[in-house]
């Protein structure tokens, strides 16, 4: 494997119907990358001739040419940024196409169970000829799919890189996308699990996971930062057996990373297998992707060698157990060296039998001192006596849970772990701070810009303040899987960008300052020294503050504020918090041109009715929600819930809505929001979900806020009424690009009001225009020649970044640092800084 690097081509294959195209197509979507299904490409390449037409006109043979010539074309085109290429199922047919697929990295299998195969192929064409695999439009071999599945299936292992399993029966199209793109982020690399201080995993010491409930999953997975797939512990060790228990764990747990351990009999565990076994089994954990993979030092070296090259992105831990003794200082030194892998592992892992208290903290003192520099390390003490070990074991700290048998004699769970570390102040030093935002593809490649601009200045001032703590940008889109990240034991805060700022709102609405309150969401969370995650919008905050700083004094009533871009479309978040910026400084009226259009904007409550007695899966998931009720974070394409807003799209189910009724039981009082940020469910809305469980026929209620246009915000119907307003305090660009048209119609309002005119945007807009013809009539040099005060983006950017780590921190930010890595980022999109930026960053006097 060539290791870990952003590739050009991803290629997915697998059995039809396996979902390769949908899969394929929305993983591109929202990494931002392209999309190629090789059965369009060639059909357009045979003027417009659908396979079975192609085969049955011109044979096998020709069709396979066609198929890998298509294949290699598709390589070729794809661009710099990548691009996602979905094969037939029967690319893999021929050598040629065999050796087109060795040579690229990644090739990933979508390896749906061949029963769900079976049902998809029947159900997409029933009544097909028997043979045809059910699919017309598809050339058919001719033979049943599970025979085809069959014959296939040692050629797909044979080329894969990664190999991704769908449990049997998955009917939630949409959680298995999220699934997937989280999947190929791992795999590929973009986003290493970072360990710090206060991080867990739990060992799971479950036979099977598909059968378990998935709450059992979530609640032993809630607070731990990774979840340690214990292989040895499963019923069976068949590698089919094995994926399905994975794809189990994987969907019910909201992304949270798996750690994948063969623990053999010597070491503990119920491995008994050769060592071939055990590195076959190895190799099936790095090709199904898992973030971290235990390996134990005692196997032979040149195969451990081996293994580790071979690692991609998988983290490793290297790992000794000694049940039976203490260890002296040397051979512990020693040991802690030989798992630390030469330096390749990302934690070394040693567990001995210790004997007296001391022990306890030699192991880890010994720890400490031999791992070399970015391996991190676990030194435990097996039994009741080795417990202290558990207390002073900073990184990925291994614990059981409550539901769970232990994984280790003398194990603790997560919560005794931390109340002893808190009694006895250890608690460590290092925390992490995540910036949530929506994946690079989704949301404009400004939101990712911008989160990645956010997690480089504040790793940055970290290191300027010698703070241990870390920065990093987490994806999410449902508040379950921010909600994951909020709960770590060294979570210590969070930036939101996008969207999910509002979704968050109403678990955490108890815990908003008043201007987040205002705001209706959050962009900062911060979490208290009791663990109480508080929601703060320094965005809302910075822009109250600058225009203060400007004059504009509070009270300013009567007056208003002009909106331009088109911040809605892709974040409806920024116009709430312009509003509430504005509003605090009593500007109560806001005009924004052109309404965007959003799902039945202004419903405030829809009722609909699913009916499962056919059988059939609900296909949305919900949350609790602090308001009363349970929250929808998703309707899933496929489902119940689907097919009603295809069959009523006035009366649509849209993420967000909050469910208050079922059956005529509804939410009767309504709870206060729980301490933090715990994803547990309330009274009420275990009524509700037991309704929503057990029914067949349901009658829901939910109440909906209309979106898009929050209150004080008034949308003006035509441009042309801007030229003859009067009472404009303040023009904020909440978007980059402002239309030639918009601009045209705003420059006689900002030579006549000489307004103050605020850029709420990344990257900055004169930046992002130039080379196209916006660069000469931006807004911001119209606002200069007209005389306007004018709020440079990376002047707010600076503030933003300062204010929110005050925040995370309790610290002043060096504002002075930020502002020099800020030139440098401005000067990596090409542009000579702003003279404020200079300012502020010291190097020079405007
Ligand atoms: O290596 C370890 C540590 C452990 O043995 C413990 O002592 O907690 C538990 C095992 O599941 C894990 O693989």
């Amino acid at each position: 494997m060539p290791g870990v690097q952003e590739p050009q081509v991803i290629t997915i294959i697998g059995m039809r119907g396996a979902g390769k195209s949908t899969l394929g197509k929305e993983a591109a979507i929202r990494l931002g990358l392209d999309f190629v299904d090789l059965d369009e490409a060639i059909t357009s390449a045979c003027d417009g001739k659908r396979p079975p037409q192609i085969v049955a006109e011109s044979g096998w043979d020709y069709f396979r040419t066609v198929e890998a010539d298509c294949y290699v074309e598709a390589v070729t085109q794809a661009k710099a940024g990548g691009t996602v290429i979905a094969c037939g199922g029967g690319i893999i047919e021929t050598d040629r196409g065999m050796e087109l697929l060795r040579a690229q990295w990644p090739v990933v299998m979508i390896d749906r169970h061949v029963d769900d195969i079976v049902g998809q192929l029947e159900k997409t064409a029933p009544g097909a000829p028997a043979g045809s695999g059910g699919q017309n439009h598809r050339a058919s071999l001719g033979e049943h799919p599970r025979a085809t599945h069959t014959r296939r299936m040692p050629k797909y292992l044979e080329v894969l890189d990664f190999r991704f399993p769908v449990v049997k029966g998955e009917a939630d199209l949409e959680s298995l996308t999220r699934c997937f793109v989280r999947f190929l982020h791992r795999c590929l690399g973009y986003q290493p699990l970072q360990l710090v201080s206060d991080s867990f995993f739990v060992t799971v010491t479950l036979p099977e996971y598909v059968e378990v409930s998935p709450e059992l999953l979530r609640s032993v997975a809630h607070g731990s930062d990774v979840l340690e797939f214990r292989v040895d512990l499963l019923a069976s060790l068949e590698h089919s057996n094995i994926v399905q228990q994975v794809a189990a764990v994987r969907r019910a747990t909201a992304g949270t990373p798996l750690l994948y351990t063969i623990r053999s009999t010597e070491h503990g565990g119920k491995f008994s297998g050769s060592e071939k076994e055990y590195f076959e089994l190895n190799q099936l954990g790095l090709t199904v992707g898992v973030e971290l993979l235990d390996l134990e030092c005692t196997w032979d070296s040149s195969k451990i060698n081996d293994f580790v090259s071979r690692k991609g992105s998988t983290l490793l831990v290297g790992s000794y157990h000694n049940f039976d003794r203490m260890p002296d200082r040397a051979e512990l030194a020693e040991t802690f060296r030989r798992c630390s892998l030469g330096g390749r592992a990302a934690a070394a892992k040693v567990v001995v039998k210790g004997g007296s208290r001391e022990d306890n903290w030699i192991v880890q003192e010994v720890g400490a001192a031999e791992v070399p520099q970015g391996c991190a390390f676990i030194g435990l003490c097996l039994g009741e006596g080795g417990r202290l070990s558990r207390v002073l074991n900073q990184v990925l700290c291994p614990a059981t849970h409550p539901r769970l048998q232990v994984g280790a004699p003398g194990q603790l769970t997560i919560q005794e772990i931390l109340e002893a570390r808190r009694r006895l102040s250890l608690l460590g030093p290092s925390r992490q701070f995540c910036i949530i935002g929506p994946w690079r593809g989704q949301g404009g490649s400004a939101s990712s810009s911008l989160c990645d601009l956010q997690a480089r200045l504040c790793a940055n001032a970290f290191r300027e303040l010698s703070l241990p703590h870390i920065c990093f940008v987490e994806p999410a889109e449902t508040v379950v899987e921010a909600q994951r990240l909020l709960c770590l034991a060294s979570c210590g805060g969070a930036a939101i960008v996008g969207p999910l700022g509002q979704d968050l709102f109403p678990s955490l609405a108890g815990q908003a300052s008043e201007i987040a309150g205002m705001a209706g969401c959050m962009d900062c969370l911060v979490r208290d020294k009791d663990g109480v995650i508080k929601g703060e919008c320094v965005a809302a905050q910075c822009l109250s503050a600058r225009l203060q700083g400007l004059g504009l004094s509070v009270g300013a009533g009567g007056r208003a504020g002009l909106i331009l871009g088109q911040p809605g479309r892709q974040n409806p978040m920024s116009v709430r918090v312009v509003l509430s910026g504005l509003a605090s400084l009593g500007i109560g009226r806001c005009l924004m041109v052109k309404p965007q259009a959003s799902d039945a904007a202004d419903v405030k409550s829809a009722t609909f009715l699913l009916d499962r007695s056919g059988g059939g899966q609900l296909g949305f998931e919900v949350s609790d929600c602090s308001g009363g009720g349970l929250r929808v974070d998703s309707v899933g394409t496929e489902g119940l819930a689907a097919e009603w807003n295809q069959r009523n799209p006035g009366l649509r189910v849209v993420k967000g809505d909050r469910i208050v009724e079922v059956n005529g039981a509804g939410v009767t009082e309504w709870p206060g929001s729980p301490p933090g940020c715990v994803a547990t469910v309330s009274k009420n809305s275990a009524a509700l979900l037991e309704q929503l469980s057990r029914e067949q026929i349901l009658n829901v209620k939910a109440l909906r806020e209309p979106q898009g246009s929050p209150p004080g915000l008034e949308h003006l119907d035509d441009l042309a009424s801007v030229a003859s307003m009067t009472d404009i305090d303040v023009v904020v660009l909440a978007d980059v690009f402002v239309s030639a048209e918009e601009i045209r119609a705003v420059t006689p309002l900002l030579e006549r009001l000489k307004p103050i005119v605020v850029e709420m945007a990344w990257p900055p807009s004169e930046l992002a225009a130039s080379g196209t013809t916006q660069s000469s009539e931006s807004l911001l040099a119209a606002a200069r020649k007209a005389g306007c005060t004018i709020v440079e983006g990376p002047e707010m950017i600076l503030d933003q970044t300062c204010s929110l780590l005050e925040a995370w921190t309790g610290q002043a930010a060096p504002r002075q640092s930020i502002a020099k890595a800020l030139i440098a980022e401005v000067g990596k999109l090409g542009a000579a800084p702003p003279k404020y930026l200079l300012k502020a960053a010291g190097t020079a006097w405007a």
